[in-house]
């Protein structure tokens, strides 16, 4: 019997091994992959903790081409910002593929963090059809910050807006982005005429409106507080210019129960948005990429993160990775 203990890496280790050029091909094949079907991933479980508003999830999947197997623990804690912690905090468990033995448990925040930034980057991509010069973020917390650098790093815009409900904050998430950034007081300044937008927040109520967006207008939606639309208003949603978008259709069908039932159509997912023209997937005005986060893009990051601890420790012993 093998005695080998799981590895562990902590966050800290984790960070110094992510990187965009590796993460955002990872996280668009683990999207394309779902949509092929070649993704084992159910609909995760949510334990609602409303006393400490709060909730746990256990995310599940596995990746056949990657044969990539985990399961990610998250929690979302919106009061944490007030004791000096993450809202959002996870943990991987990576195990081996063939036997389903434990590999590596990896703190699993800042992959939480980069691949939802990686997962925008990948549905902007293939959903916002023109120009991309003014980027507006609606939120300056860990997601909006990670999503600034993600669009930074993948596109070409001038210039990036930051509105956030508590304004210092934007102020110095601005600070840190340097001369491509100025922060907004006013929500409907900050979005008009920008191209693409990301709304990353814990509003309970809509932050965006239909009649602020310019035609072509893509929207990343990004929170999730109570439930996962709460951040847009409904005329949206309903506009006939508007197309959705989502990251998995199956999931979708669970935790937008409520926008489906109220009428509002899913267009597919982003991986099905891949095999069409660009003409086919934006028939319309508007689009929004409604993100839920998937296991499948913590599971192929893991699996990034894992090997790229490998090459350095291979390389620090100087022996050739296998
Ligand atoms: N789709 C995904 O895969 C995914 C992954 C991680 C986080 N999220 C969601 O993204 C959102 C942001 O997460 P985070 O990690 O950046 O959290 P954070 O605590 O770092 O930031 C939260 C932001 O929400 C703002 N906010 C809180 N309450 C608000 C309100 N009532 N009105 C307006 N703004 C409000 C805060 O000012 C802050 O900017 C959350 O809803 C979270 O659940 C989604
Ligand atoms: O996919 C995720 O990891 C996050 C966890 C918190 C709620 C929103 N989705």
């Amino acid at each position: 019997m093998s005695s080998q203990q799981p590895l562990f890496l902590s966050d800290e280790t984790v960070k110094s091994l992510l990187k965009w050029e590796t993460l955002i091909p990872a996280v668009e094949g683990a999207m394309r992959d779902l949509s092929k079907k070649d993704v084992l991933q159910p609909p995760r479980l949510i334990l609602p903790i409303p006393s400490k508003n709060g909730a746990l999830l256990a995310m599940p999947a596995f990746s056949k081409s990657e044969s990539a197997l985990g399961c990610k623990i998250v929690t979302s804690f919106q009061n944490n910002q007030e004791k000096g912690l993450p809202s959002i905090m996870g943990t991987i468990l990576f195990m081996d593929s063939d036997t389903g033995k434990l590999k590596v448990i990896m703190e699993g925040t800042e992959i939480t963090a980069w691949r939802t930034a990686a997962a925008s980057v990948v549905a902007t991509k293939h959903l916002h059809v023109g120009e991309k010069k003014v980027l507006a973020i609606l939120g300056a917390g860990t997601q909006g910050r990670i999503h600034a650098l993600a669009m930074r790093h993948y596109f070409n815009f001038h210039e990036v807006r930051i509105w956030n409900r508590t304004e210092s904050r934007a102020k110095a998430l601005c600070s840190e982005l340097g001369s491509w950034a100025t922060h907004y007081s006013n929500k409907e300044r900050c979005v008009r005429d920008a191209d693409v937008i990301v709304t990353a927040t814990y509003s309970p109520t809509p932050i965006v409106r239909l009649s602020w967006l310019k035609p072509g207008a893509h929207i990343n939606a990004i929170g999730f507080g109570v439930k996962h639309h709460n951040e847009l208003e409904d005329e949206i949603y309903k506009s006939e210019s508007t197309v959705v978008w989502v990251d998995h259709m199956e999931a979708a069908q669970k935790e937008l129960a409520e926008l489906i039932n109220n009428g509002v159509r899913m267009r597919g997912e982003v991986g099905q948005a891949m095999t069409l023209t660009h003409a086919q997937t934006q028939s319309s005005n508007i689009t929004v990429f409604h993100s839920l986060g998937m296991a499948v893009e913590d599971v192929v990051a893991a699996k990034v993160v894992f090997e790229a601890h490998k090459e350095k420790i291979d390389a620090a012993n100087n022996r050739p990775s296998n």
